[in-house]
């Protein structure tokens, strides 16, 4: 369970961003966030995946108070509990797609490849395990994004617009692995500017007006 109370973020350039007085996301839901450009919806997904911690308010994570974390504790949450699918993906052009997907694990020292033959089943990513990144199109490094922050089996997908370079055909398919996930029983947070895509979700959390 995820609950942000009094949040606000405030950032060097003194930009202050408020968020509502209370952000409550149960374990399983699949949630979108919704807002106009800048209203911090990505910061918001920033703060829930502990790569930003300099938010003032609490943020309690499955009843644990986050401030009271170590880096350390952050770090295995981080790679063990929560998988990232960013905007701009940032996959390691220097690696395969095989070994950005893999990278996790090897970070957590993991000898196995855990579900790694199911995941490129899933999205598709035999043909181009060994390519380079710079190759791929915005769908398929999307993919590889998706692959890897599962290759965890986190109980947390945060995904940035994720559908936001796909077609509208791609879009539904990667909305589709989404409800699959969810349905296993993995809370999803999806930002995304499209309504239709929110819809789809279980809930929706309005940033803003
Ligand atoms: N590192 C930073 N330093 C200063 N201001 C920042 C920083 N990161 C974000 N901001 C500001 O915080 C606000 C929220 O940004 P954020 O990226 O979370 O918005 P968003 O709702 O995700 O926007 P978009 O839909 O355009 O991606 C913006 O006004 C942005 O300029």
């Amino acid at each position: 369970m995820i609950e942000l109370i009094n949040v606000t973020k405030k950032f060097e350039n003194k930009n202050t961003i408020v968020f509502p007085n209370k952000i409550i996301i149960n374990s399983g839901e699949m949630v979108a966030v919704i807002g106009k450009s800048g209203i911090g919806k990505t910061t918001l997904l920033n703060i829930i995946g502990l790569l930003d911690r300099k938010e003032s308010g609490s943020y309690f994570l499955n009843k644990q108070d986050t401030k009271l974390l170590t880096e350390k504790e952050v770090s295995t949450l981080r790679n063990k509990s929560i998988g990232f699918v960013f905007q701009d993906f940032k996959l390691i052009d220097d690696l395969t797609p095989k070994q950005n997907i893999l990278l996790p694990r090897r970070i957590g020292k993991m000898k196995s490849d855990g579900d790694f033959e199911k995941l490129i089943e899933i999205f598709q990513l035999r043909s181009l395990l060994d390519n380079s990144i710079s190759e791929l199109s915005g769908g398929q490094k999307q993919r590889v994004a998706f692959a890897r922050a599962m290759i965890m089996s986190p109980s947390i997908i945060l995904a940035d617009e994720p559908t936001g370079s796909l077609d509208s055909n791609n879009a539904l398919i990667m909305l589709d692995y989404l409800k699959q996930l969810n349905k296993m029983g993995t809370t999803i947070i999806t930002v995304t500017h499209d309504k239709d895509i929110a819809l789809q979700h279980n809930k929706i959390i309005q940033l803003g007006d």
